[in-house]
């Protein structure tokens, strides 16, 4: 049963901190804003920002039991924890909260990685997730104004600053979001 607008809204804000709650409202609306513009389905880019972390607390434990135990993508197991929630939350919106629409659920399951062959959808809310009013980490207003220009430019800009501060880190690099990003590259250039 697909819960309404209002009892996603609760079921969300209920699981996480005022803070995190606060910065989906802010993917809420920069999603709308970005769908508005580049001609996304802006109602669907709603229910993706409002569940896009819906599974951001969960313990650690939990989100591998449930990528073991329901066939998801266990590659992520090897890389950053921070990459699970995407995928989980993905399968949580299906399961949990009868989200039943797949360009939606996919938006959520890339949100973090992106993807090679990004779906309008699934560039208007990771797009969102980084120039959302409340972020303030350094490069942002760069990655707003690439924004303007177009959503492939600002997920350039989006994916080239979170590359850039795990290499400054020596961090290990999700290889899908390098791949995303040499494919909003190419598509550039197409
Ligand atoms: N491609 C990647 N490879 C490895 N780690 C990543 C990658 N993308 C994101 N991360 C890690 O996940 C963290 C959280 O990303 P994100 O879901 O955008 O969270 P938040 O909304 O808390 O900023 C990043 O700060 C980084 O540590």
């Amino acid at each position: 049963m697909a819960l309404s607008r209002e009892e996603l809204i609760q079921a969300v804000s209920s699981q996480m901190p005022a803070k995190r709650w606060k910065h989906t409202q802010g993917v809420m609306e920069s999603a709308v804003i970005l769908a508005e513009k580049y001609g996304a389905d802006p109602v669907k880019a709603d229910i993706a920002a409002i569940l896009h972390d819906v599974a951001k607390y969960w313990p650690v434990a939990e989100m591998e039991a449930v990528i073991r135990d329901n066939g998801l993508n266990a590659e992520l197991l090897s890389h950053d924890k921070q990459l699970w929630h995407s995928e989980v939350g993905a399968f949580v919106a299906e399961r949990d909260y009868g989200v039943s629409d797949s360009e939606i659920i996919n938006a959520i399951r890339w949100h973090t990685s992106g993807r090679v062959g990004m779906s309008l959808l699934d560039k208007v809310v990771c797009l969102a997730d980084y120039i959302e009013p409340g972020r303030d980490f350094p490069g942002v207003e760069h990655i707003r104004e690439q924004a303007q220009r177009s959503l492939e430019e600002g997920l350039i800009a989006g994916f080239d600053s979170t590359i850039s501060l795990l290499l400054s880190q020596r961090r290990v690099i999700y290889p899908l979001t390098v791949l995303s990003r040499n494919d909003l590259i190419a598509q550039l250039h197409n």
